[in-house]
């Protein structure tokens, strides 16, 4: 179980975070919407060890956050344009298995350009990469802050494809921070919807759909209508 439990977070006299507490089971995929700037972001951070500036405890099967294997994803693919696909993969792999970080770029499509320069391949593909970068060490937790945001539909959606895919197979614990509300339906069975200053939990969702539709269907769309109009509350500016 991942256990969050932050009793404050301060920018300089600003507090965002007072007394947050969620619980999410190992291998739980749940999603997190919320407006802008109620702290989802500092929360990701937090989780991921790159904020230590709070009071509280983040603790991973009752240990220490720090002790775990994290993986992330952010908006921006944050790969290193002038090394080649593979270096990129190489730079953070644990295990530093040549075979296994091929295989990897394969499954996403990416054969062709093992050997190219991160810098010439298109946003998608970027994205690709950013995607076996996260898996690559196998993460026990694995935090995504709009992963798939920016890129056209399609591209969204085949890297959304590849990317319940990796999760099936490795079954990390997921946080996924997302503005799209389908997106989350989609993808998770849980979401968690937060209200801001200071961050709270305003609705903890439990989603009961089959898992196998697609964003587009029109059960994804029902379902968003139904949240919607069921818990006017949630609605903000920010949710599509
Ligand atoms: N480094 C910082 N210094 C000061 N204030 C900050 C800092 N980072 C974030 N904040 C403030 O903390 C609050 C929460 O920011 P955060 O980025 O965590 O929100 P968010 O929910 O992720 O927003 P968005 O959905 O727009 O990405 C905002 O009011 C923001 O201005």
């Amino acid at each position: 179980m991942l256990s969050i439990n932050i009793n404050s977070k301060k920018y300089q006299e600003n507090k965002i975070i007072d007394n947050f507490k969620l619980k999410i089971n190992k291998s739980e995929f749940i999603s997190i919407i919320g407006p802008s700037g109620c702290g989802k972001t500092s929360l990701l951070n937090i989780v991921s060890n790159i904020d230590d500036d709070y009071l509280g405890s983040i603790l991973f099967d009752n240990e220490n956050i720090s002790k775990s294997n994290i993986g992330v994803m952010f908006q921006d693919s944050r790969i290193i344009p002038w090394l080649s696909v593979f270096e990129n993969i190489m730079l953070v792999s644990i295990s530093k298995n040549e075979e296994e970080i091929k295989n990897a770029l394969i499954e996403v499509g990416l054969k062709d350009y093992i050997n190219s320069y991160a810098k010439e391949l298109s946003g998608g593909m970027q994205r690709r990469v950013a995607l076996v970068r996260a898996f690559i060490n196998k993460p026990e937790v694995l935090l995504l802050d709009e992963p798939f945001i920016s890129l056209d539909h399609p591209t969204a959606q085949s890297l959304r494809n590849d990317f319940m895919r990796f999760y099936e197979k490795y079954k990390p614990t997921v946080i996924l921070v997302t503005h799209d509300l389908k997106e989350a339906i989609t993808l998770s069975k849980r979401i968690v919807f937060l209200d801001s200053k200071p961050m709270k939990v305003i609705l903890d969702f439990e989603n009961k759909k089959d898992f196998s539709s697609n964003l587009d269907s029109l059960e994804i769309e029902q379902i968003k209508e139904n949240i919607l109009s069921k818990y006017p509350k949630i609605l903000s500016g920010d949710i599509s």
